[in-house]
């Protein structure tokens, strides 16, 4: 399924999503005119659409959190719209944030830090029950939410304290704790990179089957696109704050166009493939500054086929033509550079 062309219908867009860090002047940079900042998120478009699992792919700094933050409302945006259900969410914090905070739910990497480790997962649970429904929190919902995440029966649970359970249960009570509120949309930011390995696909396997049978639209945060091949619908790639290639999982990582995507691809532990040394020692050159970011495609000074324009032009995206919705910003693809070899 591709970007442009899902089954499901819109819920949570961005368009044009930007935020900059504040950065604190230290020594010589006191006298500078204006003060600097980290661009961490520049012109971001996408859309989640109800049913569908899109992956956010790039590796560590290239602002994947940021765009997690920014949707889930836990930080303010520098410039862009944010739209839910079609409605335009406001900038500045109001009374609509905790409804909207109902609908979009957050999932963090260490569910031993998002869990507090003095209470009890009945605790977790009956509290993120009562906060988001007017109703109570009987043991018969608790155990019905214990359920949507495959930890059954409930009472084997809900008296056990987080240091209790398995990093993979801990994760999946962040998730039932997340699903209490009746969300729309998971924002699932590396959910099971401190899992076990063995452990991974259960979990990656659970927020599929909460897309598929809930509906739900999920955004699921990675740096290993093997990952999100396995689990999206749709994958976008991330480079020092921008998206720079969007399709659907097979195609972007069949025939992925951008260079930086191809990189990923090559540096990704496979075992059928020996490992391309190159491509490894390319992802582990210097990543850009994003304090002052260079000059055209950000990814130019890394670029195994940069070209003039390259260093003086942002590019914009260029649609590919070769399945619905694949996309790149690279001008590679401009139709009027010469063909790519
Ligand atoms: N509160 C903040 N103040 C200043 N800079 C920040 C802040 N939060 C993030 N950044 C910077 O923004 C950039 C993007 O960070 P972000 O955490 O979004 O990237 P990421 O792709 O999620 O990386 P990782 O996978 O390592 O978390 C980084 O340079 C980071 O240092």
């Amino acid at each position: 399924m591709s970007v442009t062309e899902t089954n499901g219908t819109e819920v949570l867009a961005a368009v044009g999503l930007t935020k900059h860090f504040a950065v604190r002047r230290r020594g010589r940079s006191l006298l500078a005119r204006s003060p600097g900042a980290v661009h961490a998120v520049e012109d971001v478009d996408l859309t989640l659409c109800s049913g569908q699992v899109t992956a956010l792919v790039g590796e560590s700094g290239s602002g994947k959190s940021t765009v997690a933050r920014l949707l889930a409302q836990l930080v303010s945006r520098t410039a862009g719209e944010i739209r839910l259900d079609g409605w335009r969410v406001p900038a500045k914090r109001g009374r609509w944030l905790r409804s909207y905070r109902h609908q979009v739910q957050l999932i963090l990497q260490d569910p031993f830090a998002s869990l507090n480790p003095v209470h009890t997962v009945r605790y977790h649970l009956a509290r993120a029950l009562r906060l988001h429904s007017s109703g109570g929190a009987p043991d018969a919902s608790l155990s019905a939410l214990l359920a949507e995440v495959a930890l059954g029966p409930g009472d084997q649970y809900l008296d056990k304290f987080p240091h209790e359970l398995s990093g993979g249960q801990r994760q999946r009570v962040a998730i039932a704790r997340a699903m209490a509120a009746g969300p729309q949309v998971l924002l699932a930011d590396e959910p099971v990179s401190m899992l076990d390995v063995s452990i991974r696909l259960g979990v990656l396997n659970l927020l599929r089957d909460l897309a598929t049978r809930l509906q739900l639209a999920v955004l699921y945060i990675t740096h290993d696109i093997a990952s999100a091949r396995y689990l999206a619908d749709d994958i976008l790639v991330m480079y020092a704050g921008r998206l720079v290639e969007g399709g659907d999982g097979e195609t972007v990582t069949q025939r992925p166009a951008h260079p930086y995507t191809r990189l990923l691809i090559g540096s990704a532990p496979d075992p059928a493939r020996p490992a391309s040394s190159a491509a490894a020692n390319d992802l582990l050159a210097e990543p850009p500054s994003l304090v002052s970011p260079p000059g055209g495609c950000p990814f130019h000074p890394r670029c195994p086929q940069v070209r003039s324009r390259c260093r003086a032009d942002m590019p914009p995206r260029f649609e590919l033509g070769d399945a619905a919705g694949h996309w790149t910003a690279c001008w590679l693809y401009s139709p009027d550079e010469p063909a790519v070899p």
